[in-house]
């Protein structure tokens, strides 16, 4: 049996705004902090000893891992960092605000474009100053492969053959993992462990700082997952998430 620990990032100051993030590369707010130190203590409680982490090229997702493992007593150990764990790229509405939005365009089109399996938000230009396309993080990217926009279909794409190539045979070594990565990054590995079908998944959301504990077979197959943390607080950080997009 394999025990795996996902965690999406601390709350992050464009979570405290509303505000649609992707690829921008905001840090965490102090909400975020807290829920950071709050994981580190409750994994180190619980017994877990990382020997390795995966994260993202974005800032809150890798402070959020510092933190957890700075309070576990893990800065040692292995870290990589992959663009392919980043969270989807939300094209043109990156750096809008989710409720405005939703009161210009209706909750409707809002959740389509949160959460649809394959309707990605309109692109950015690759001259918008918002695109990433001079980001020195991604400098070795060829210029096609940085998303103007991405659908959960196509931020799966990329996750899953990182998921495949570089974490299931580390999971299989027999080391104990630790990913920390994003809302949407997170809920395309997820997807894909649980075999969560394209119509069910749009009703899915992670909340930001729980770890999420994975139990998979030899064939890594799921045995059973759960979040650590007070369940009642779980269930309304959950809802929370559903509900940044709403008009009020
Ligand atoms: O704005 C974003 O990038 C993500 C995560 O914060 O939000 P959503 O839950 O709307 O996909």
């Amino acid at each position: 049996m394999y025990k795996i620990v996902f965690l999406r990032h601390g709350h992050s100051t464009w979570n405290e705004e509303n505000r649609f993030t992707g690829w921008t590369d905001v840090d965490l707010s102090q909400q975020g902090i807290e829920e950071s130190l709050n994981s580190g203590q409750i994994l180190k409680e619980q017994g877990f000893k990382f020997d390795i982490a995966f994260t993202s090229v974005l800032k809150r997702a890798i402070r959020t891992l510092w933190i957890v493992l700075d309070e576990m007593d893990l800065m040692w150990i292995p870290v990589f960092r992959s663009w392919k764990l980043n969270e989807r790229h939300y094209g043109g509405l990156q750096g809008l605000y989710k409720s405005k939005t939703a009161r210009e365009f209706g909750e409707d089109q809002v959740f389509i474009w949160r959460r649809s399996f394959d309707i990605p938000p309109p692109a950015l230009e690759r001259s918008d100053e918002r695109s990433s396309t001079k980001d020195r993080k991604y400098s070795l990217l060829k210029e096609e492969e940085i998303p103007q926009s991405e659908c959960l279909k196509t931020t799966i794409e990329r996750v899953l053959p990182y998921w495949n190539n570089e974490i299931v045979p580390v999971i299989k070594s027999g080391k104990n993992v630790f990913i920390v990565a994003h809302g949407n990054s997170l809920r395309a590995i997820v997807k894909h462990i649980d075999n969560i079908s394209d119509e069910k998944i749009p009703h899915l959301n992670i909340p930001t700082g729980f770890p999420l504990v994975y139990e998979l077979d030899e064939e890594l197959k799921p045995i059973k997952h759960y979040y650590l943390g007070d369940p009642d607080a779980i269930k309304k950080a959950e809802k929370a998430v559903a509900n940044q997009g709403k008009s009020n």
